[in-house]
């Protein structure tokens, strides 16, 4: 069969990185409600957001705003009570139902735990752990498995000769890099960390802000960063979620957030950062 043709003949440029496709997480009316009775609590209030490859999204907000929650329902840790996370428009719930749906999902999205102690496998060790993920969500083992480790590892300034030990024989703040470690190793298309950063040293800290922030960049990688932190969430985030009491009381382009908080709790810790040692400069934002 022939095929037809305009008579010019468009040649891609071999030379020219060709970009990934755009994918979208969207959250449609998300809602979570734990308890029941007296022991209700609204811990997300229904909420519209959108993470796409090209978004670094930063939610931010005092302990017990409904950060930790917002984030796993996202990457379906979580179920909501109302409402849906949908992933280039289908349902992440259909996807969670099937083996290989959640598969794929695993493969696209991925999600870094603030509790980096629970998330390992303490009788595993951080090779078999980082490994894992890189074999079963890209086929991936052996010599090349262990040549991508190593790149990852570098990256986040990590050891490999950390690689034979135990979670439980390493730092808080070499736990939570090897928690990046293994989701970076799948190389998701939308990257969810929830305070990855804080239990690091504040000259560590900013090196993996900063490669978190650039990784994301040159790989077309969307970003969920959620950290109660204003300074490290705004250096890393485009746009900026506010969360009191599972309510967002501000969302938009984080320069326009942080130069013109329109929301008095916004204001208050806008305030709070800026009489203490870690002041946010409006330059500094991206
Ligand atoms: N499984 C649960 N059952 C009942 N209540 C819960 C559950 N998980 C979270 N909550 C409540 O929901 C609210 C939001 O919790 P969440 O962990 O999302 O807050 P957060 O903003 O991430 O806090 P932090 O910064 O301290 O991690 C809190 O009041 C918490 O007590």
């Amino acid at each position: 069969m022939s095929t037809p043709t305009s008579g010019v003949e468009i040649v891609p440029d071999p030379q020219e990185p060709r970009k990934p496709p755009v994918v979208t997480l969207q959250a449609e009316k998300l809602t979570r409600v734990f308890g029941r009775g007296p022991s209700r609590h609204v811990a997300v209030q229904p909420l519209d957001l959108q993470i796409d490859t090209s978004t670094a999204l930063g939610i931010v907000g005092e302990s017990g705003s409904g950060k930790s929650t917002l984030s796993r329902l996202l990457v379906g840790l979580d179920t909501p009570t109302a409402g849906e996370v949908l992933i280039d428009g289908t349902r992440i719930s259909q996807l969670m139902s099937t083996p290989s749906g959640m598969r794929r999902f695993r493969a696209t999205v991925q999600y870094v735990a603030q509790d980096t102690f629970s998330s390992f496998d303490p009788r595993r060790t951080l090779r078999d752990s980082v490994a894992t993920p890189l074999r079963v969500l890209r086929g991936v083992k052996g010599e090349e498995a262990e040549a991508e480790i190593r790149e990852v590892l570098t990256l986040l300034q990590l050891d490999p000769g950390f690689l034979d030990r135990y979670p439980g024989q390493i730092s808080g703040g070499q736990r939570q890099r090897f928690a990046l470690a293994r989701s970076l190793v799948v190389r998701p298309r939308i990257l969810m960390c929830d305070e990855v950063v804080s239990a690091l040293d504040v000259s560590v800290q900013g090196a993996v802000l900063n490669m978190i922030r650039e990784y994301c960049e040159t790989h077309s990688v969307g970003l969920g960063f959620v950290s109660h932190g204003l300074p490290a969430t705004a250096f890393i985030s485009s746009t900026l979620l506010v969360m009191k009491y599972g309510e967002v009381v501000e969302h938009g382009p984080t320069k326009d957030v942080i130069e013109n908080p329109q929301h008095p709790y916004t204001r208050s810790l806008l305030d709070a950062y800026r009489r203490g040692p870690a002041e946010i400069k409006a330059d500094s934002v991206a």
